[in-house]
């Protein structure tokens, strides 16, 4: 297989007490979608936030094709910056400004994009995620399910290399949920991006990832195919997997 886009050496990260990430090994490949699934509150949205920077391991380190951040120029960080887009579980819009306003952004603050073009790959996104006639509206006149889409459209407008998304469609209804997960599919397959995302939707996610990993007790418990993942015989894979407590056992997934 090839060297990997994104690569966590034995990171480890604790909050006080709370050891979240205790020896992480993850290996993200370029031009993938990686789902990181596993229980609530076990770290997956840590383990995301280390990828972009928002936090930094205590120890281990993460690797962007074999480089670690802090051996990087500060014109190489903003490069690789600016090859990043992600979508957050709280949508993170800004209520004072406009879903156009909003969509139109990361065009208008880093990129030098002419104002014709970032009308045409507003609209565009926009249509893309069945969101056309709310470009004067503002995210308070919005259920959820559409901010949902308006922040996923703000993330894939500059078509970034890579996109963290955690819980896309967490909310979301059936339809728009496969919606959701057939954009991820198409734009993956239109621009080749490289995907991480956070998902609890199982099985779904085993259909639009090549590559799952599943975070248990601070440690990559499993990373591989969703093949693999599906035919494996580890029980602690399977219950997830499967939504199944095992026998005799309380369920502990809730480490908040
Ligand atoms: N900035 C922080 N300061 C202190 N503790 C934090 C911080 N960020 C996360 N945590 C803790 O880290 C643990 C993992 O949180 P995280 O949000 O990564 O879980 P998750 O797997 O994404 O959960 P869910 O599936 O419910 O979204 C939790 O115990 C959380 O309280």
């Amino acid at each position: 297989m090839d060297e990997p886009l994104i690569q966590f050496n034995q990171v480890c990260k604790h909050f006080g007490d709370n050891v979240v990430l205790d020896g992480v090994d993850l290996s993200i490949f370029k031009g993938q979608v990686t789902a990181i699934i596993g229980k609530s509150g076990i770290g997956k949205s840590v383990l995301l936030k280390h990828i972009i920077g928002l936090l930094e391991p205590d120890a281990g380190e993460i690797l962007f094709e074999g480089r670690s951040r802090g051996a990087m120029t500060k014109a190489e960080r903003r490069s690789l910056k600016m090859k990043f887009s992600y979508m957050f579980q709280g949508t993170a819009l800004f209520d004072s400004m406009t879903v156009y306003d909003n969509v139109a952004l990361p065009l208008k603050e880093n990129r030098r994009v002419a104002f014709n073009e970032i009308k045409e790959r507003v609209r565009d996104k926009l249509a893309q995620l069945d969101l056309i006639g709310i470009e004067e509206k503002y995210p308070s006149q919005l259920s959820g399910g559409m901010k949902k889409r308006v922040a996923m459209a703000r993330a894939l407008v500059t078509e970034p290399q890579i996109v963290l998304f955690d819980e896309p469609t967490t909310g979301l209804d059936p339809i728009r949920k496969n919606a959701a997960h057939r954009m991820i599919s198409q734009y993956q397959q239109a621009f080749g991006f490289t995907g991480v995302m956070v998902s609890h939707e199982i099985p779904d996610v085993f259909h639009i990832s090549q590559r799952i990993a599943m975070l248990d007790r601070g440690r990559i418990l499993f990373q591989g195919s969703p093949e693999e993942i599906q035919s494996s015989d580890e029980p602690a894979i399977r219950h997830f997997i499967r939504g199944e407590v095992p026998e005799g056992e309380e369920y502990d997934g809730l480490h908040e």
